[in-house]
């Protein structure tokens, strides 16, 4: 018997639809995809990235033209802090004050190694100018220091700097020098009379110190450095007078802008200020107050002040950047108001300039002047232009003749005597009720401003002696008149309308007027922008020391310092300033303004007069070198200005002795009246 399995049942037979068949085509399509995506990705990520880092980068590294200066100061000089500097100068007291400039006083100090040094603490609260001469001595004495080479013994080692703010926000800023026992030969020559400056040998060996320094600024510093304030108070001295250049607060680096230069310096860290210190700064303003009590050199000053029969005061300068032109000079006794400032106005040769912030500086020399004054020679100042109070070149040397004069006049009335309406009056002084008339219009004379009476005597005397020598009377001819006469024929004829004064002027690198020069005069023969616009920013040095092209809009050149320097030779060769009135006779007066006389020297062939009679073992040969050295170096046109590498060549005989400019030799022209100082090689 068979038995049949049970039937299953009849489930309905479906099957799972088949899958769908592979598709590896779309399957690979799709990786594809990914892979494109995801590289895609990667690839944007890597552009985004890219750009990112080289944006950072570009921050981060200037292109090389674009660097300037390179070195940066914190490598090169020592940053010191704040409070070794303060102990160093014990609190800067006033006892360690070597002497003021422009923008802050310089204190002496020992650093705890034992070393000797000068700090300049320059007061930067609220003013711009002072920052930028900060900034600028560091950056250029970083340049010496590093770009030119090994140091020249011949300009002063900035050692380091310290830039510190306290709480209040208020700014100090300090510059570490090496320390000159001798202090500025300003000082020593002029205020103290050191003996050993009285000693020829020592004066050529610093005429010849300075001339190696501004040489190595000019040919040793690649690109050339021009100091543009070469005067007898930047020039230290040593404890064996041995002489360096110094303060580089006004100097340029030529082919560079200035901003270029001081860039680097504004990111200087600065200390935070601690109690400490701003208790210090809180004393500090004290004894800055106070100022100076225990210096004997600033009692030695004050003596040799009181002696001397000219008393000095610093002026204000304002030269405008716009228009050169409105070069203009500011009496300025702070002691003074405004209005009386006029009647106290007396000489000066140290007037610092500086209008690319407007910003005028000036010292005081002496209390004084026209009536007393104020005691001690050192104050500092600065602040805008004020107005109202302020004249031309000319006005200003105006005002100080006449200032100078009226002091004099009880004594020797001469300007009168050569009036010719005075022989009236005397002849009508039997007269007695003329005499009492005559007495209150001197009383009145007297009472008047020296601008005025200057104007009304000196002024109209003038006229009447150029009306008396246009009908053929030559006789009572003044000095400065008489100058007019050796300029050469073509100028002459050019400037027959300026002024007798214009020419006193003149010697004094007063060629301020001289606005429209032909180009063959300028360096390199560069044709002045229109409108006299100075192609410098702003034009700096000191009055009587300025070369006349930096006030006339000209190019910065090496060879304003060569006419600087010209001024300097004279002064240590004379031992005087360069604009000093010593006494009443007009002879004296003749001798006012240094340069003038120099060439009214040359001219009569008296050059050795100009020497300083309290001089000792003088080598007469070097003092007329030197002489005409400066001579050269006075020329009116810079191009004509021997180089300082030619100065040096020629002061220290190594190369040939320079000839006398052909203007002031002795008809007929000469060589020079001395021997060959070349040396055998
Ligand atoms: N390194 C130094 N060693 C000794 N004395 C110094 C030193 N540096 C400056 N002095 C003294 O301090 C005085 C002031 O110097 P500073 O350079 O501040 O001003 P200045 O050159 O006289 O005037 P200005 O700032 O207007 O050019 C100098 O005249 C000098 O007597």
């Amino acid at each position: 018997m068979s038995t049949l399995p049970p039937t299953l049942p009849d489930f309905p037979r479906t099957l799972p639809p088949p899958a769908p068949p592979y598709n590896h085509s779309h399957g690979h399509g799709s990786a594809v995809l990914h892979s494109v995506l995801a590289g895609v990705l990667v690839f944007v990520l890597f552009i985004v990235l890219a750009i990112a880092y080289r944006k950072i980068s570009r921050k981060r590294t200037v292109p090389a033209d674009l660097k300037s200066p390179p070195p940066q100061p914190q490598k090169q000089l020592q940053q010191f802090s704040y409070k070794v500097l303060r102990r160093a100068t014990s609190a800067f007291a006033a006892s360690n004050r070597l002497g003021q400039g422009g923008f802050g006083s310089v204190y002496k100090g020992v650093l705890p190694s034992g070393t000797e040094i000068a700090v300049k603490l320059m007061n930067g609260s609220g003013s711009l100018q002072g920052e930028r001469e900060f900034h600028n001595e560091l950056s250029l004495s970083t340049r010496i220091n590093s770009a030119c080479g090994t140091h020249s013994r011949q300009v002063i080692s900035v050692l380091g700097f310290s830039s510190h703010q306290n709480r209040h926000r208020r700014k100090k800023m300090l510059i570490v020098y090496e320390y000159m026992q001798n202090g500025s030969l300003q000082d020593a020559l002029l205020y103290r009379k050191c003996p050993e400056l009285m000693d020829w040998k020592i004066r050529f060996k610093i005429i010849l110190d300075v001339a190696k320094g501004i040489d190595y600024l000019h040919f040793s510093c690649n690109p050339p450095i021009v100091h543009c304030d070469i005067k007898p108070s930047n020039v230290l001295l040593d404890c064996n007078f041995n002489a360096k250049v110094a303060d580089f607060g006004l100097a340029r680096v030529l082919g560079l802008d200035e901003n270029e230069i001081i860039e680097t310096f504004l990111e200087c860290g600065e200390e935070e200020g601690d109690l400490e210190t701003e208790i210090a700064d809180d004393n500090n303003t004290d004894v800055e107050k106070k100022g100076n009590t225990g210096d004997c050199r600033e009692e030695n000053r004050s003596v040799a002040e009181e002696t001397e029969s000219v008393m000095t005061r610093d002026v204000v300068v304002n030269v405008d950047p716009v228009s050169p032109e409105s070069c203009r000079v500011t009496v300025v006794d702070l002691e003074a108001s405004p209005s009386e400032y006029l009647e106290r106005t007396s000489v000066s040769d140290q007037i610092s300039v500086d209008s690319s912030n407007r910003r005028f500086l000036g010292k005081k020399k002496s209390g004084g002047g026209g009536g007393g004054g104020g005691s001690g020679r050192d104050w500092w100042w600065k602040q805008d232009n004020w107005g109202g109070e302020s004249g031309r070149v000319k006005d200003y040397v105006m005002e100080w003749i006449g200032s100078e004069i009226k002091k004099e006049r009880p004594k020797k009335d001469w300007l009168t005597t050569t009036d010719p309406f005075s022989s009236e009056q005397e002849a009508s002084s039997a007269n007695v009720p003329q005499k009492k008339q005559k007495k209150k219009s001197e009383t009145e004379k007297k009472n008047r401003k020296p601008r005025e009476w200057w104007k009304e005597e000196f002024c109209d005397e003038l006229s009447n002696k150029k009306k008396k020598k246009r009908r053929g009377s030559n006789t009572g001819e003044m000095w400065w008149q008489r100058d007019e006469e050796f300029v050469p024929q073509k100028r002459k004829s050019k400037s027959s309308s300026k002024s007798s004064i214009d020419w006193w002027l003149d010697g004094l690198s007063g060629e301020f007027r001289h606005r429209r020069r032909n180009s063959q005069e300028r360096p390199s023969g560069e044709i002045p922008k229109s409108g006299g616009i100075s192609s410098t920013p702003s034009m700096r040095g000191t009055v009587c020391y300025i070369a006349p092209e930096k006030c006339d809009g000209g190019q910065l050149s090496e060879k304003s310092d060569v006419y600087s320097y010209g001024v300097l030779l004279l002064v240590l060769v004379s031992g005087r300033r360069p604009l000093q009135v010593t006494a009443s006779p007009m002879s004296e007066f003749e001798r006012a303004n240094l340069i003038s006389w120099a060439r009214q020297l040359a001219r009569n062939g008296k050059l050795l007069d100009l020497v300083d009679p309290n001089i000792h073992s003088l080598d007469q040969e070097q003092a007329m070198l030197c002489i005409t050295t400066a001579l050269l170096c006075l020329h009116r046109s810079p191009v004509k200005r021997p180089t300082m590498r030619e100065i040096v060549g020629m002061l220290s005989g190594e190369a040939g002795p320079p000839h006398l400019p052909f203007e002031f030799s002795p008809s007929p022209p000469t060589n020079f009246p001395f021997k060959s100082r070349r040396k055998p090689r």
